[in-house]
């Protein structure tokens, strides 16, 4: 089938559209895969980096308990000069702690190494929180200066004698973020129940009312807990993929995949799907032959004949189509769908011209078919036409599958009004056996004789037997491709009552055929001698 420049053009952009989606949407996809990705690696980092930062002060809280349990011992003098001394010199040495104490039953400092730092930051007009570990002879105790770094570790060997590190915790922070997030996050070690020791970090940069990711852990051995928070879109930002190198990977495994995606979508459908989807789109439309009266031209009813009009316009004739209708089963629905049209479309004209019939070709198989006769029977009750007006034709070409069942449902079908009419008689392989079968209402004389009438004696000589075959039947005998005026006047004369061919019309859409049948009804002869009616 020729495919038309507007064809082309329509699949040119549906490919192209197909092509471009498909590269978009594994483009966005990819991306999006990713970032997915991207955030839960920034949330594993992040929760890792609080672990971290945790384990550290927790560390810095072993390393004052190991350095007290130096001088745990009761009875270690602390407080003299050479004590002191010692005491001073091995503080020195170890960087987080600030100062060792020891503490009378009070807490009040009996002695010092650096009697200062905690002190001084402490407000003595306020007790100061104290918090236990899990070890419950060592105590934990913020200083009042909210975020110094400032802390101090009370082992309180007996109740008399207590020993005290202050810790200075503050450089621990100072790498715990990645360069990026240095200036938009912020980290807290925190006592107890929420007393700040240390903060690093600053969040303030960021526009009020931005949300943040938080993070905690806690120390299961000290009460000590860190807190992290990062704002959302420095989280956002953080780690970024190479964004091109996506995209690109992305979009040219779309546009492989879309130009497969295009290939086997456009593909063109098979025979078969290509007329199911002409049936499902109505592209399947009847056209009308008229059958007249050989004696005056008066038209008395018509033979539907299918086309396939393409949606380009192109017309396709039923030889293309029909065998894989019959072959396909998709003949019945396109049968059904046809008798529908048709009886629908040809309705007004039932009103005063009461011998107005209609003919379909039945395809064998489809008559013979359980159901069929219910089924025509709701079509055509739908449409309002009495079933007398429809002629059933069967083709004697195709042979019956079951001659039995096809002689039970003509018999059913004549009883429930239908007109039985032997399409292409005396041209398929039966002989007159069909006619003597199925006792036809109608025989239709092949145009492979009637075009050769008065010419050729063995035609004529067939046309004669059927012509008396019918007089004795009580059957209408029509001929069928009468293309002259000598082939009807013969025709006539030898007693053919109907005919059809391109002498009045080729098969004609229904507008056609309604001038047609108005200029025949002004120009028709009253029958001199009427034939028998159908
Ligand atoms: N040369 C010549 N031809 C004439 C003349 N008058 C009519 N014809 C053609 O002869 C065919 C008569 O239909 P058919 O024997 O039932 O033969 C039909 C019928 O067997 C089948 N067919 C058509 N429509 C349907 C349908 O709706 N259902 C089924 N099952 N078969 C159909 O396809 C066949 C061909 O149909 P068409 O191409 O429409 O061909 C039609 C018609 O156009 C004439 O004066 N000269």
């Amino acid at each position: 089938m020729a495919v038309t420049i507007a064809e082309k053009g329509y699949r040119a952009v549906l490919r192209t559209l197909i092509v471009a989606g498909s590269a978009l949407a594994f483009a966005w996809v990819g991306w999006a895969g990713l970032e997915g990705l991207r955030t839960q690696r920034n949330l594993a980092q992040l929760e890792e980096l609080s672990g971290q930062l945790l384990q550290r002060a927790e560390l810095a809280v072993d390393y004052a308990v190991i350095t007290l349990g130096d001088y745990a011992a009761p009875s270690n003098d602390l407080c003299n000069i050479d004590a002191l001394r010692t005491l001073r010199r091995q503080t020195y040495a170890r960087g987080a702690i600030k100062d060792i104490a020891v503490l009378a039953s009070d807490g009040q400092p009996m002695c010092s190494t650096a009697p200062v730092q905690f002190d001084l930051l402490s407000s003595r007009s306020a007790p100061i929180a104290e918090y236990e570990s899990r070890n419950t002879s060592i105590v934990l105790q913020p200083s009042h200066a909210e975020g110094s770094g400032l802390f101090r570790v009370i082992w309180r060997v007996s109740d008399t004698h207590l020993v005290a590190a202050t810790l200075n915790i503050d450089m621990l922070m100072f790498d715990i973020f990645p360069a990026q997030l240095r200036d938009e996050a912020l980290a807290e070690i925190r006592i107890g129940t929420g007393d700040v020791v240390a903060r690093f970090g600053d969040m303030a940069s960021k526009e009020a009312g931005e949300t943040a990711r938080a993070f905690e852990s806690a120390s299961d051995r000290y009460p000590v807990s860190v807190a992290l928070a990062v704002s959302d879109s420095s989280f956002r930002n953080w780690n970024p993929w190479p964004l091109a190198p996506v995209l690109a990977v992305g979009a040219i495994a779309g546009t492989l995949v879309g130009l497969l995606l295009a290939q086997s979508s456009m593909r063109p459908p098979g025979p078969v799907d290509a007329l199911r989807i002409a049936i499902r789109r109505g592209e399947l439309v009847p056209y009308y032959q008229p059958i007249f009266e050989l004696a005056t031209a008066r038209i008395v009813g018509c033979e539907v004949l299918v086309r396939w009009v393409r949606r380009d316009g192109e017309l396709v004739f039923p030889d293309r189509f029909i065998p894989i209708a019959e072959a396909s089963g998709l003949i019945v629905p396109m049968t059904e769908r046809l008798v529908e049209q048709a009886l629908s479309e040809l309705a007004p004209l039932l009103s005063g011209r009461p011998e107005f019939k209609t003919a379909f070709n039945i395809d064998p198989a489809h008559f013979v078919q359980q159901g069929f006769l219910d089924a025509l029977d709701q079509i055509v009750a739908q449409t309002g036409w009495p079933n007398t007006r429809i002629v059933l034709e069967l083709t004697e070409r195709n042979a019956f599958p079951d001659m039995k069942q096809a002689v039970a449902v003509t018999k059913e079908a004549r009883t429930r009004g239908y007109r039985i009419s032997l399409d292409d008689t005396g041209a398929g392989h039966n002989g007159l056996g069909h006619i003597q079968d199925l006792n036809p209402d109608i025989i239709k004389i092949d145009k492979k004789f009637v075009g050769v009438a008065g010419t050729v004696e063995a035609a004529d000589a067939i046309i004669e037997v059927l012509v008396n075959l019918g007089q004795r039947m009580g059957a209408v005998v029509v001929a069928e491709g009468i293309e002259t005026e000598d082939q009807r006047a013969t025709l006539a004369h030898a007693g053919v009552a109907q005919g059809q061919g391109y002498l009045i019309s080729r098969p004609v859409p229904l507008a056609r055929f309604r001038t047609l049948i108005r200029d025949h009804e002004l120009v028709a002869q009253p029958a001199a001698n009427d034939p028998q009616m159908a």
